[in-house]
């Protein structure tokens, strides 16, 4: 059959959290990509939470599930909003202090988490989300979009680090990649979290500082914070 013919199945998430440049890189794939990705979320019915913000693959990326008629969400720290920073947003926005509240924003209210090429800020969200993973706080999917082997180096580097003996063979899975849109979510549909049962007991609780009174934020609390 076909793939006009063939049954769309209902994806098991509702939202998904997209991570990218906020440039739009030297490459027409990149964009392509982008817009790729927001075509397959409208395909598939499901909603966009992301940094906000017009520019770059981010731009390109909400205004195609925009366009599509697809909700988007746009989570922006107070110090970025403004149109100089981040352009103009389309669709809802929410405004947050800062930028560890934005990503547990993001992270709370998505089913899965896609990476298409970006920068320092899109490597930060990613490993963060990989590193929660990792440590039980979700056990919801991370994505890679591996557009023209964008990377390669970095799943190389993950290699690296499993055969040296830091991160645990176990864990390799946690990275899910795949060169297109349509055979990522497709991946990230099919991803069962394997739970490391040595992490089950553990029970950091919020602190608050005697002298301060400032909150110590532990690993109960963020588990609670992006609501699993
Ligand atoms: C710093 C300035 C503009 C940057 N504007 C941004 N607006 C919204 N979100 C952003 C911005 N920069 C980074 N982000 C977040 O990080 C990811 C992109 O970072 P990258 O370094 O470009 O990969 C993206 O997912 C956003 O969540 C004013 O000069």
């Amino acid at each position: 059959m076909g793939s006009e013919g063939a049954l769309l199945l209902p994806s098991r998430f509702k939202t998904v959290c997209v991570f990218c440049g906020s440039s739009s890189g030297k490459r027409d794939s990149y964009k392509e990509a982008a817009v790729e990705l927001g075509q397959e979320l409208v395909a598939k019915k499901l909603d966009l939470v992301y940094g906000g913000g017009s520019i770059g693959l981010m731009g390109l990326v909400s205004q195609a599930v925009h366009g599509g008629g697809g909700h988007v969400l746009g989570i922006i720290p107070r110090p970025l909003m403004g149109e100089e920073k981040t352009g103009v947003t389309i669709g809802e926005v929410r405004e947050v202090a800062g930028m560890h509240q934005r990503k547990a924003e993001m992270a709370r209210l998505s089913d899965c988490f896609i990476a298409l090429p970006g920068g320092y800020g899109t490597l930060e969200e990613l490993l963060e989300v990989i590193t929660w993973a990792q440590l039980g706080i979700h056990d919801k999917p991370v994505g890679l979009l591996n557009v023209d082997g964008y990377y390669d180096f970095l799943l190389t580097f993950i290699d690296k680090a499993v055969d040296d003996g830091f991160i645990k063979p176990s864990e390799r899975h946690i990275f899910v990649s795949a060169p297109n849109a349509k055979e990522l979510v497709q991946k990230l549909e099919d991803y069962v979290p394997k739970r490391d049962e040595s992490l089950a007991d553990l029970k950091w609780e919020v602190e608050q500082s005697q002298q301060t009174a400032t909150p110590v934020v532990g690993f109960n609390a963020l588990q609670a914070e992006i609501a699993l």
